[in-house]
């Protein structure tokens, strides 16, 4: 099966300046990867290069074939004081499929209701998005990009600010996407701990290490690669059934 989109040696950066060099990624259909690194560590660039809107200063992108992407932008970058509805930004997703000149119908009408119904929502579809919680908003965002029925779901930061129980709902409603329906997932977090309990395949990115790295979950789970990122011995513990990291001083006990 081939994947739905691949970055092969590619460099990316800004105008002209290198982030990050060799950076081999591929997302096959059905995937679940999350990209984990620190804040400015270079995430959001690798995964705009991925989506192609951000020109590869070197390397190649692939995509064999169109793919229908739905994009989920952090929440924060998205204004609150838009006048519209849950249910007017939901639709918004569907502009795109739309051309010039159409304007959306009952079809794009009920790919919306089955956005909102499946992020558990379709209740508020009346509710101003200014007025909303985060973790409403967030699910709000995440309908929008599913009304354009995707392939490849791509999420930006989607748990960041929430508080605990508000970032773990948000993370089961993904694992239940990605079960229910074959969905592509690549999701950007800076907490590891976040998605170490969801995701498939895990890469790490920090360009101030020069550090790019794809693997299993697994993999990228032992102590070596977890040491690369976090330049310090790091732990992880199963507890009832979750993952739980924690750093660990050099004779292998708790920090
Ligand atoms: N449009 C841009 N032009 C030039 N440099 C940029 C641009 N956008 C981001 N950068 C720089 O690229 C580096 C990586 O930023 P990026 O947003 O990819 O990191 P990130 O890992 O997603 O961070 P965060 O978790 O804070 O969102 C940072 O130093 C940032 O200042």
């Amino acid at each position: 099966m081939s994947a739905l989109v691949a970055l092969e040696r590619a460099t990316v950066g800004y105008r002209g300046r290198a982030l990050l060099n060799g950076v081999d990624l591929v997302v096959d259909p059905g995937a679940f990867l999350a990209m984990v690194g620190p804040n400015g560590g270079g995430k959001t660039t690798v995964l705009r290069s991925l989506l192609g809107a951000l020109p590869l200063l070197g390397g190649r992108l692939v995509r064999p074939r169109p793919v229908r992407v739905g994009y989920v932008p952090q929440r924060d970058h998205v204004d609150a004081v838009w006048p519209f509805t849950a249910g007017e930004v939901a639709l918004m997703g569907r502009v795109p499929g739309l051309g010039p000149w159409r304007r959306p119908g009952a079809e794009d009408r009920e790919a919306v209701r089955r956005a909102m119904a499946t992020v558990g929502i379709e209740h508020l579809v009346d509710m101003p998005y200014g007025e909303m919680s985060g973790g409403q908003r967030q699910r709000t965002l995440i309908a929008r990009a599913l009304a354009a029925e995707p392939e490849l779901l791509v999420l930006d930061e989607p748990t960041n600010g929430m508080d605990p129980a508000a970032e773990l709902a948000t993370m089961d409603l993904l694992r239940a996407l990605h079960r229910a329906g074959g969905l592509a997932i690549v999701m950007v977090s800076h907490r590891l701990e976040a998605v170490a309990n969801y995701a498939q395949a895990l890469a790490f990115v920090d360009k101030d290490q020069t550090l790019f790295r794809v693997g299993s979950l697994e993999e990228m789970l032992r102590p070596e690669a977890l040491g690369a990122l976090y330049g310090r011995p790091v732990a992880v513990r199963e507890f009832e059934g979750r993952r739980i990291l924690y750093p660990v001083n050099g004779a292998g006990g708790a920090a």
